[in-house]
């Protein structure tokens, strides 16, 4: 097993020299297959590897479907969509583009290709305003700015992997002591030290993380890119109020929930799904005579209601989270690092990258700036107002998470009415994808020939396989190399149909790496928020919801009681729902009284007397059981 102090320890030298094409190498990274058989783009539903063809397959794709060349298979409206963005198709002119805005980082092996956008020089020279005061607000940020004005609140998640850069050494010494507390705790976990009470197993096993948006889908992502086969605690997720998904986490503990660490996670430290969560969770140690509070861990604010609690019942550990970092942005702080470390990822080379990461983005050379591409890439593809959506295609199973991840990122970030000047604009973009090639046996099909609404993104991982596990599986090919194939093919046919994409390639999926990667794209998001100008840091919208939820539960409250009341006569007397709308004093509400009643039914919670549920004017209905105290209440 390895040793937490080994993976919370930080090394310089772990990744691999870059072999990416450049323009003296590209020749001989091209495998026989390539050449002599490329992929058919004119039916990316029967993707094959046919005859002979002695053109590259780039040259062969884009040769055969330009507009201007009138092929038969192009549709009009695919030529238009090419003509009207004007979208280069000369080989050799696509090459120089490739060439030209290719952006790497020496050190982290990632490189970022945005020469399949069409943006043109003329564009990024309208831009480069924004951008510089982009730049500045991002520095501001960093320097402690209030860059959430709406809820007068800083915004560091760039501290959390420098320390050094945060505006005072009091919030300097609350990231370094909270990253030394939980290498400790995890060391202490996984080495034995802090045992669960009553396990056979002697030593803590599984992690159950409750928590919701922010505080479950990086910890997930990581978890799924990053844990090893056998990891030190195995992880699993409560991340609804959905009690048959809870049910199921718990069922497939069994046993072994007397060495579950349950780490239940909320910044606010109120949200409703992660409470109920957190109830179910304790209800199963009451079943199980087990002891909740020796297993418990909180990652929350000070003094919130969940830190209160786990500090009244005495919970065996809590963890802060920090005002000024937002959900959305948490995976670096506790709420991340802490799952990650019990798995035995390596969380100080995550940070490292993510580090590096920053650090490459805070040029103000666009060019030279991922970040800065990025933001540019979506605001041409999108016109700057979310008109395409953003397909995320990592060809990486390990992978599969980000683009869930990145939704709440981009989407909870960009997706506002307002702008900061208090103008509507309904900003957004758009973000959905799961993993190649799967996704071209499902949808692609669409994204090639169907409307043409989005922009795609590759993650390309070069590193198929640990080293010394490769093998061959038909002469000169690997399984990876079709994986590969799979990528190059489909963003070739793609672009040949007019359909613009980005592609950032990674050595490896490794913490480096995926610190990187989730520091490239929180940056983008920062910097193109500033490109529209909006406040990115907020989610006004998502409380529209959870007020209409209060209210939905409030109202079932009074139908209960109506219900109750009526239940408890003798005889007892069925009611139709205008009866009960009327007697809560909500006929406006009548609707959401029949879907409540109907919701209650189907769980035996309430009983039809007459009618059914398809035609809700017929229904009569009646408490199963009269609640004498509640008459009183
Ligand atoms: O971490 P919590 O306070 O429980 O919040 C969990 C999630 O709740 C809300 O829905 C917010 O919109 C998200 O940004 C947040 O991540």
């Amino acid at each position: 097993m390895a040793s937490i102090s080994g993976l919370c320890s930080s090394s310089s030298n772990l990744i691999p020299k870059p072999h990416l094409p450049s323009s003296s190498s590209s020749s001989k990274t091209q495998f026989p297959w390539m050449i002599s058989s490329p992929l058919r783009i004119d039916d990316t539903s029967k993707t094959s590897f046919p005859g002979v063809s002695s053109k590259s397959l780039l040259t062969h794709s884009v040769a055969r479907d330009v507009p201007s060349s009138l092929s038969k298979t192009a549709s009009i409206g695919d030529e238009l969509s090419v003509a009207k963005k004007g979208l280069e198709t000369d080989p050799k002119i696509l090459w120089e583009r490739y060439t030209e805005w290719l952006y790497q980082h020496k050190d982290l092996g990632l490189y970022l290709d945005v020469s399949r956008v069409g943006f043109t020089d003329d564009f990024v020279k309208e831009m480069e305003p924004r951008f510089m005061k982009a730049f500045k607000a991002m520095e501001d940020l960093e320097k402690g700015a209030i860059a959430n004005p709406d809820e007068g609140r800083m915004v560091g998640h760039y501290w959390l992997r420098n320390p050094k850069l945060s505006p005072n050494s009091f919030l300097r010494l609350q990231i370094e002591n909270t990253l030394e507390a939980i290498c400790a705790f995890s060391d202490e976990i996984v080495g034995g030290k802090i045992k669960p009470p009553s396990s056979p197993a002697g030593r803590f096993t599984q992690i159950l993380s409750v928590g919701i948006g922010g505080s479950a889908l990086g910890p997930q992502f990581v978890a799924e890119a990053l844990a090893p086969d056998n990891p030190p605690l195995k992880i699993r997720f409560i991340d609804n109020t959905d009690p048959a998904g809870i049910d199921h986490q718990i069922a497939q503990l069994g046993p072994e929930l007397a060495s579950t660490l349950v780490i239940v996670v909320s910044k606010s430290g109120g949200t409703p799904e992660t409470r109920n969560g957190l109830l179910e969770v304790q209800k199963a140690f009451r079943e199980a005579g087990l002891e909740f509070a020796k297993q418990g861990v909180a990652i929350t604010q000070e003094n919130s209601l969940l830190d209160n609690t786990a500090r009244i019942e005495g919970w065996l550990a809590r963890f802060p989270m920090f005002d000024w970092v937002g959900g959305r942005t948490s995976e670096m702080s506790a709420v991340g690092l802490l799952a990650a470390a019990l798995q035995g990822i390596n969380i100080k080379e995550m940070l490292a990258g993510a580090a590096l990461m920053d650090e490459a983005n805070r040029t103000t050379v666009v060019k030279n700036n991922p970040a800065a591409l990025l933001a540019l890439c979506w605001y041409w593809a999108s016109d700057g107002v979310g008109s395409k959506d953003m397909v995320v295609l990592p060809y990486k199973d390990s992978l599969l998470l980000f683009s869930r991840y990145l939704q709440q990122l981009v989407m909870e970030s960009l997706g506002k009415e307002f702008d900061l000047d208090g103008n509507r604009v309904n900003q957004g973009l758009t973000v959905y994808g799961n993993k190649g090639s799967t996704d071209q046996h499902a949808y692609i099909q669409q994204l090639r020939e169907g409307v043409h609404n989005f922009f795609a993104t590759f993650i390309e991982v070069l590193r198929d396989r640990p080293p010394g596990h490769d093998w061959e599986l038909e002469p000169g090919v690997t399984c990876g190399d079709y994986l590969f194939g799979m990528l190059q093919g489909t963003r070739s046919a793609l672009y040949a149909n007019g359909r613009e994409s980005v592609t950032v390639t990674v050595q490896e999926v490794n913490p480096r790496s995926v610190g990187a990667l989730i520091a490239l794209y929180e940056r983008a998001v920062g910097i193109y928020a500033s490109l529209v100008n909006i406040n990115a840091y907020h989610q006004p919208g998502v409380e529209a919801g959870k007020k209409a939820a209060g209210e939905v539960l409030a109202l079932q409250k009074r139908v209960l009681s109506v219900l109750n009341e009526a239940s408890c006569k003798d005889p007892v007397e069925p009611l139709s729902l205008e009866e009960v709308a009327d007697r809560c004093h909500a006929p406006e509400d009548i609707e959401m009284i029949y879907k409540i009643i109907a919701h209650m039914a189907a769980n035996d919670r309430a009983i039809i007397a007459e009618g059914d549920c398809g035609s809700p004017r017929s229904v009569k209905v009646f408490l199963g059981e009269c609640n004498v105290d509640a008459l009183y209440d």
